[in-house]
């Protein structure tokens, strides 16, 4: 497990770009370093936010887009296309602007896919697309991801890992179909706490004042049954991106006051 390091942006829109200027270096060191790099899409209007700050950043034409993995921590299980799937506002907000390579692109399934309507098929599926790309080293059946980004709710959820569901409790599988979200839709796909922390790096996402309450509670100790995303970590570093709204109630030790 990694310590939560704590980065403040004065608000939400420089906090998508400094993201996005972060994970433009990334993925370039990564590419450098290992030929290919692989990172892992968050839902939400943080994850969208970093994406658009990411299409309108000059320098995303330093990242190799056809060497770019490109996966997800969860989808809303809805059809192909649906305005509130993750994947089909990632592409409107980058991927339909840069040049990826499709085979790379790894959406997780729709529900008018080839498993139809059972979700459980459908984050099994994705299970077996994860596990085809780990090598053998690579643990649990899934690759070491460079990055891997998550927006925190603001009952503290990451992905579709809602407080006290199953989901949350789920160690066996790395992808888990998720019934009744509190949050719409009921249906879902999750990577799992597990399958989250065989990243290199985990980077949670919070901006707003309705978010401070969960920020709080997840960097103070809280288990995560309760609080999902104190659970999330990478194996290298986690990197808490927030702006000063969802700062407001940590404590002085995570986030120092101004000196005047
Ligand atoms: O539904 C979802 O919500 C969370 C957080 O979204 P936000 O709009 O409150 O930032 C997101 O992380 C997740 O991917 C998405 O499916």
């Amino acid at each position: 497990m990694t310590a939560p390091q704590v980065v403040v942006h004065r608000d939400k829109e420089l906090m998508a770009k400094a993201a996005a200027a972060r994970l433009i270096t990334k993925i370039v060191d990564a590419q450098a370093a290992r030929g290919s790099a692989s990172v892992v899409l968050t839902g939400g209007r943080n994850g969208n936010a970093l994406l658009a700050a990411l299409a309108d950043a000059p320098a995303r034409d330093a990242i190799d887009w056809p060497r770019l993995d490109i996966w997800w921590g969860d989808e809303r299980f809805l059809p192909e296309g649906d305005p509130e799937r993750n994947v089909t506002q990632a592409r409107e907000a980058l991927l339909d602007n840069v040049p990826v390579n499709p085979a790379r692109v790894h959406p997780m399934p729709a529900s008018d896919g080839p498993e139809g309507s059972d979700v459980e098929a459908a984050a099994a599926s994705y299970a077996a697309e994860l596990a085809a790309a780990a090598s053998p080293e690579e643990r649990g059946g899934v690759p070491a991801f460079d990055v891997l980004m998550l927006g925190v709710g603001p009952d503290a959820h990451v992905a579709s890992l809602f407080p006290g569901h199953p989901g949350v409790r789920e160690t066996d599988s790395t992808v888990v179909g998720i019934h009744g979200a509190p949050k719409p839709p009921p249906t879902r796909i999750s990577l799992t706490l597990p399958a989250i922390r065989a990243a290199r790096e985990v980077w949670l996402l919070a901006a707003g004042d309705d978010k401070a309450g969960a920020v709080a509670i997840a960097l103070s100790g809280a288990g995560e049954i309760q609080a999902p995303a104190a659970g999330a970590y990478g194996r290298s570093r986690t990197l808490w991106l927030l702006d000063r709204a969802a700062a407001a109630k940590l404590p002085p030790q995570l986030y120092p006051p101004a000196s005047a």
